[in-house]
């Protein structure tokens, strides 16, 4: 397996003087992650890009952490946007072969580094804001509920056929494990009660739901939803262009992409004491118990996901999955 042995500086612009980029990488030299920052600006954006489907394995889950360590070691950064190579996948939640047959070695490890992930983006002193522009079930919608401001794409027609063919295409964000036969951990539990309340969230658990954007949007699982239609006449945002890593310059002028990026502006001009203190009253107590019951927490999960029922639950899960996909 990969082991992410690198965050390296790639380039130093002169453009804006004080943007630079970087990537976290595993060993097969491939960039899992992908960060930019603007000094200037005092926002960076940190791109998923773990085809084809920046599931969460052990490696991508350290990957994330050591480029958000990356950007928050720099005073000047105060927000960062977090976002997805993949139009259509923003995350697609645990790397499932991480839990199929795993090695007793590699599960504690694995399962370590998703609650470290959710201690280093829950607790960031930089203001997050997750611009979802597709897909986030699962662990791919704990990592959006992770951040401090959520945009989901509204959805859009896809470029399949044409007329009446054309295809929508809507993404769907949730907690939807008990589909899978297994159940969310409490402290990602607790996260979706702390954002969506207790009635919803009791439900949302019990039902496995994916919310589409209008749904989730209403119930406040996403604070904003935008569109996703690159207008033929759309306007360029001074600083976007510059911050995109080269594989999404096209998102430029993508008013998701635009409307995440005035957000992370706006977080950015708050009195950074403040607004870190403000986050912390929010989010120690939920941090403190996590930290508290960390070592059962393995220790239940590992219990858990190696259970035979469970391992034939996945097992079939997995299948299904590969071959709808075969079938495309
Ligand atoms: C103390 C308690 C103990 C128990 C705790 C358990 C842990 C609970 C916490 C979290 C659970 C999880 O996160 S489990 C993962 C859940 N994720 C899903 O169920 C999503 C599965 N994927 C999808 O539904 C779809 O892929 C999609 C909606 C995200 C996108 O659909 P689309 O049609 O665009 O793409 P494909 O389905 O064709 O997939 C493309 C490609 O990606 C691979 N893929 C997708 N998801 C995953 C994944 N989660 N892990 C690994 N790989 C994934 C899929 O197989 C395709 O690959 P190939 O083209 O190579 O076949």
């Amino acid at each position: 397996m990969n082991t992410v042995i690198r965050s390296q500086l790639l380039r130093f612009s002169v453009g804006r003087g004080q943007q630079f980029r970087f990537s976290t990488a595993a060993a097969n030299g491939n960039d899992l992650v992908i960060g930019t920052v603007d000094e200037t600006l005092g926002i960076a954006m940190l791109t998923m890009n773990r085809p084809p489907a920046n599931s969460l394995s052990l490696e991508m889950n350290e990957a994330i952490c050591t480029s958000l360590k990356t950007m928050e070691s720099n005073p000047k950064i105060q927000s960062v946007i977090l976002s997805s190579s993949n139009p259509k996948i923003f995350s697609a939640g645990l790397d499932v072969s991480e839990l199929v047959s795993p090695h007793p070695d590699r599960l504690p490890k694995f399962w370590n580094s998703l609650q470290q992930l959710y201690l280093d983006l829950y607790g960031s002193r930089l203001a997050v804001v997750a611009a979802i522009q597709g897909h986030a079930p699962a662990a791919g919608c704990f990592l959006a509920m992770a951040c401090d401001y959520r945009i989901m794409s509204s959805g859009d027609i896809g470029g399949e056929g044409g007329g009446d063919m054309k295809k929508r295409f809507v993404p769907t964000i949730g907690l939807n494990e008990t589909q899978l036969g297994i159940a969310a951990p409490p402290w990602m539990g607790q996260l979706l009660v702390r954002t969506i309340g207790f009635r919803q969230a009791e439900l949302a658990l019990a039902m496995g739901t994916l919310f589409p954007p209008d749904r989730a949007l209403s119930i406040g699982l996403v604070d904003a939803i935008e569109s996703e239609q690159h207008g033929a006449e759309s306007t360029i945002i001074e600083g976007l262009s510059e911050l995109l890593p080269s594989i999404s310059k096209d998102q430029a002028s993508n008013p998701l992409m635009q409307k995440a990026f005035k957000q992370a502006t706006t977080f950015a001009k708050i009195p950074p004491h403040a607004r870190v203190a403000s986050k912390l009253v929010t989010r120690q107590s939920h941090i403190h118990d996590m930290i508290a019951t960390r070592d059962e927490d393995t220790a239940h999960f590992c219990g858990f996901v190696t259970q035979e029922a469970v391992q034939k639950n996945l097992i079939a899960y997995v299948e299904a999955m590969k071959s709808k996909s075969k079938k495309k």
